[in-house]
C-alpha cells in the first residue's frame, strides 16, 4: 500500500477541480433549456466557464471545498488504521498545495486548524466487502448547500403542499417542498439525494449515500423509479432556476433511496448538493494502493468551449440588460440609480467579511475605513507566491442570508454601498438599503475561478486570527461583474421569486400517488 497516500491526494485533487462527466452533462442540458439572454442563461454561462477554468487551472471548481467526505468498501485484511493515517497526510499536502480550503474550524472558540485536520474532520468511513479490490468515494460538499438539507417527520402540514401523510405521496410532497425552500441559496440548480425511512442519523445516511449513484442511473425501485421521473418533470416548474434567479432548471438530479424505518418514525430526508457537484471515485489495488480505474467516467464528455461560443453568439443578439460600471467610493446618488437586473461591474477595491467579521463589526472599529466601500461575502482560498505575496486562487460568494441580522446596521454604522454575495437577503437589510441607500449585488456561487480571476492584487488582510476564509481581505479587482437583486427602492428579485415559486408549489396539492 505504499502508493495508497499518493492515490488518496490525486483523488483529492481530481475532485475538487474536474467536475464529473455525468454532472458536466446535466449541467449542459440546463443551458440549452434556458433561453438565451435570460439571467439564468448568463449565470450558467459564468458556471460552465469556471469549470472550465478549474480544469486547466488545476483549482478548486468553488472555493468551499466542504467537509471531506471518504466511503471505502475494503476487502478482507486490509489495514484501515494505515489507510486511515494515509488519507489524512493526503488531505493535509492537498490543504497546502490550495487544492482544499482550510475548513476545519472548531466550533466552540472559531479557531482554523489551518490543515483540514481536527476532530471528526475529515469524515472517513469503512465498511468491508468480498471483492478484491478497494473502493474509494470522496464527496466535497459545501456548507451553502449543507444547510440547505432537511428532514421531514411525516405527517406533516407543508407550506403550500397541505398535509403529507405517511405514504409515497407525503414523500413526493416532502421532496418537491425540499427542492421549493432551497430557493437558490445551495447554488440551484441543484442534486438531491433522499433517504426514506430509518431513524434521523441512517435517514441523512442514505440520503447522502443518494449522491454518490451516477447522475443519469434509473432506480431499479420501480415507484422510486416514477418518484424521482416524476420529481425531476415537477420540480422544474417550479421556477426557481439558476442561482434563483428565475428559469427553467432548479433540479439537475433526483435519486431516492428506501430503508425500513421503526412504526413511529417516518423519516424522509434530503440532501440537498449545489451544481458544483464534486464527487468521485477509484478503485484501488490492494497490494500497491495504486489507482486501478477512475470511477464516473461513462458517457460523452461536454464540450463547454463550444457551447460558450455559441452562447456568447446568442446573448450577443438578445441582452438588453442596463450595464453599469462601480468603483469605490461609491456615492448614494450612485446607488439610487441602480434597479434590481441591472449588471454591475465592479473596478477597484472590495473588502471582504463573512460570518466572524459581521459579529466583530458590531461592536468594534473596522480595520480600514469601509465609507462608501464594498463588502464581498466570500471566504477565499488563498496563498502565497514567491515574493511571499498572497495571491487568491479561489474566491466564489457565500451565501449571505447568514448575514442578515447583522448587515442592515453595520451599513449605516460603517456608510458601506454595496454587499455582494448570493442567495439574497431578508427583508431587515431590504428596508436598511432603502433607508440608508444601499445595493445587494448577486455573484454567481461557485463561480471561484471566474471571481479569482478577477482579483488583480490583494493590498493587504486584517483579522487574520479568525482564519484564511473568515479574514478580512483588502482585494483589487477589474471586471467583476454581478447582478442586482435588491435595491435601495425596495424590489428584491428574491423576494419575487419566493413568492412566485410558492404559488407554483400550491399546483402539485393534489394527490398523485395513491
Ligand atoms: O463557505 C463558502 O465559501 C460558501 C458556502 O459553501 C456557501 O455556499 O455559502
Ligand atoms: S458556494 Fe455554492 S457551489 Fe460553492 S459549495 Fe457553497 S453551495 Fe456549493
Amino acid at each position: 500500500m505504499e502508493k495508497f497516500q499518493e492515490s488518496m491526494y490525486k483523488l483529492i485533487v481530481e475532485t475538487s477541480t474536474n467536475l464529473p462527466k455525468d454532472v458536466r452533462r446535466a449541467i449542459a442540458a440546463a443551458k440549452i433549456r434556458e433561453n438565451a439572454g435570460t439571467r439564468a442563461a448568463m449565470s450558467l454561462d459564468t458556471i460552465t466557464k469556471n469549470i472550465k477554468m478549474a480544469d486547466d487551472n488545476v483549482s478548486p471548481i468553488c472555493q468551499d471545498t466542504g467537509l471531506p467526505t471518504f466511503k471505502i468498501k475494503v476487502p478482507v485484511n486490509v489495514n484501515q488504521i494505515e489507510m486511515k493515517k494515509a488519507i489524512k497526510k493526503a488531505v493535509a499536502e492537498a490543504t497546502n498545495d490550495t487544492k482544499l480550503r482550510p475548513n476545519s474550524v472548531d466550533s466552540i472558540t472559531g479557531d482554523n486548524s489551518g490543515d483540514n485536520l481536527g476532530e471528526g474532520t475529515p469524515v472517513i468511513k469503512f465498511e468491508q466487502w468480498e471483492s478484491d479490490y478497494i473502493d474509494v468515494r470522496l464527496i466535497l460538499k459545501g456548507g451553502g448547500c449543507e444547510n440547505k438539507n432537511i428532514q421531514y417527520s411525516l405527517p406533516a402540514e407543508l407550506e403550500g403542499l397541505g398535509r403529507a401523510g405517511r405514504d409515497l405521496d407525503g414523500i413526493r410532497k416532502c421532496i418537491m417542498h425540499s427542492v421549493y425552500q432551497a430557493q437558490g441559496q445551495g447554488c440551484s440548480a441543484g442534486f438531491i439525494g433522499v433517504g426514506i425511512g430509518g431513524d434521523r442519523t441512517s435517514g441523512y445516511e442514505l440520503a447522502k449515500e443518494m449522491l454518490f449513484r451516477s447522475a443519469d442511473d434509473v432506480n431499479p425501485n420501480e415507484n422510486l423509479r416514477k418518484l424521482e421521473e416524476y420529481v425531476m418533470e415537477n420540480a422544474n416548474k417550479l421556477g426557481i432556476g439558476t442561482m434563483g434567479f428565475g428559469g427553467e432548471t432548479t433540479l439537475l438530479g433526483c435519486k431516492v433511496g428506501v430503508i425500513n424505518r421503526i412504526p413511529a418514525s417516518f423519516f424522509v430526508s434530503v440532501a440537498y448538493n449545489c451544481w458544483a457537484y464534486r464527487r468521485l471515485g477509484v478503485k484501488i489495488d490492494p497490494v500497491s494502493g495504486e489507482i486501478q480505474e477512475w470511477l464516473y467516467q461513462e458517457g460523452e464528455d461536454v464540450d463547454f468551449d463550444k457551447m460558450k461560443e455559441e452562447a456568447a453568439a446568442a446573448l450577443e443578439e438578445k441582452t438588453e440588460v442596463r450595464q453599469v460600471t462601480l468603483e469605490a467610493p461609491i456615492t448614494e446618488e450612485q446607488i439610487r440609480e441602480l434597479r434590481v437586473g441591472d449588471v454591475v461591474t465592479i473596478n477597484g477595491m472590495m473588502h471582504t467579511g463573512r460570518d466572524a467579521i459581521h459579529k466583530y463589526l458590531t461592536d468594534h472599529d473596522a480595520p480600514v475605513d469601509l465609507n462608501g466601500q464594498i463588502i464581498y461575502h466570500c471566504g477565499p482560498v488563498m496563498a502565497k507566491d514567491e515574493e511571499g505575496n498572497w495571491v487568491v486562487k479561489a474566491a466564489g460568494p457565500t451565501t449571505s442570508i447568514r448575514e442578515e441580522p447583522y448587515q442592515g446596521d453595520i451599513m449605516k454604522k460603517f456608510g458601506i454601498r454595496a454587499v455582494i454575495g448570493k442567495g439574497g437577503m431578508g427583508k431587515k437589510t431590504l428596508q436598511a438599503l432603502g433607508e440608508h441607500g444601499g445595493v445587494y449585488l448577486n455573484a454567481i456561487g461557485g463561480a471561484a475561478q471566474y471571481y479569482a480571476e478577477c482579483m488583480q492584487k490583494v493590498e493587504g488582510v486584517d483579522l487574520m486570527q479568525f482564519g484564511i476564509p473568515e479574514a478580512m481581505w483588502h482585494i483589487n479587482v477589474k471586471g467583476f461583474t454581478a447582478v442586482v437583486t435588491m435595491d435601495s427602492h425596495g424590489n428584491s428579485l428574491h423576494q419575487d421569486v419566493e413568492s412566485s415559486s410558492l404559488e407554483k408549489l400550491a399546483q402539485f396539492k393534489e394527490p398523485v400517488f395513491k
